[in-house]
């Protein structure tokens, strides 16, 4: 089974679990801050990373056609450069938005797997109608080609968080997103196999522990005694 199918199964917070318990990275992956705009009902996004990093419109460097080349099983990312964000809501300093429907409508025609905007989107309808996932900070109705434009394609993007702390994300990162919102796997820093590992057997675990608070122990105490397998996974 392919690494994104396994992936598939988890949910952001069993992701996160195991980031922050095997690799002690504290966020557990987690880029705070994005909804689900559109989210089919019962499915999650996975894919590896295309970032697009959007700049000011008098920025020297040219625009760039990032929508032609999104690749298949990827999830498309849209950032502005950290000077345009904000670590406090609606963390973009533009009203405009950034990604629109037609996007959307070439990005799953090419076999993207979905899309996520750190700023505004618009369209909110037509990515619904489309069953494309698209997750962002808030929404917007203005086109952005008067203030920013698309500048570089497949670079790293860093993200002012709400902690004032600046997160980055790398192409070719694994990207999940669900309900709680979305988390990147560093793949370049941490064994996927073994994350994986550790995760399946969580999951199996904390089946365990349900059962257990079910038939009247208590948490501490069933999580305790359960998750002492574990161990041997990180
Ligand atoms: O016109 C734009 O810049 C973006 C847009 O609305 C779309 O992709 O549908
Ligand atoms: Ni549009």
């Amino acid at each position: 089974m392919s690494i994104a199918h396994k992936l598939r199964k988890f949910s952001t917070c069993d992701i996160s679990d195991g980031l922050l318990n095997v690799y002690d990275i504290s966020t557990g992956g987690y880029f705070p801050n994005l909804t689900a705009i559109s989210l089919p009902p019962s499915s999650s996004l996975v894919g590896t990373a295309y970032t697009v990093l959007f700049a000011p419109m008098n920025d020297p460097r040219p625009a760039v056609n990032y929508i032609d080349s999104v690749p298949p099983n990827s999830v498309l990312l849209l950032s502005l450069e950290p000077h345009l964000q904000s670590q406090f809501h609606p963390f973009i300093k533009i009203t405009q938005a950034m990604y629109g429907g037609l996007m959307s409508t070439r990005a799953q025609f090419l076999k993207s797997n979905g899309t996520v905007v750190f700023g505004r989107i618009r369209d909110v309808d037509e990515h619904r109608a489309l069953n494309h996932p698209v997750f962002a900070y808030g929404v917007g109705s203005c086109a952005p080609k008067a203030v920013v434009k698309a500048v570089a394609i497949n670079v790293q993007l860093k993200i002012l968080t709400s902690d004032g702390v600046t997160q980055v994300i790398y192409p070719g990162d694994y990207v999940v997103g669900d309900n709680n919102g979305i988390v990147s796997i560093p793949v370049q820093v941490i064994d996927i196999q073994k994350l994986i590992t550790y995760i399946e057997k969580s999951i199996e675990v904390d089946l365990l522990v349900t059962e257990d608070i079910k038939n009247g122990i208590p948490a501490k105490q069933a999580q305790k005694n359960r998750r002492s397998v574990l161990k041997q996974y990180i």
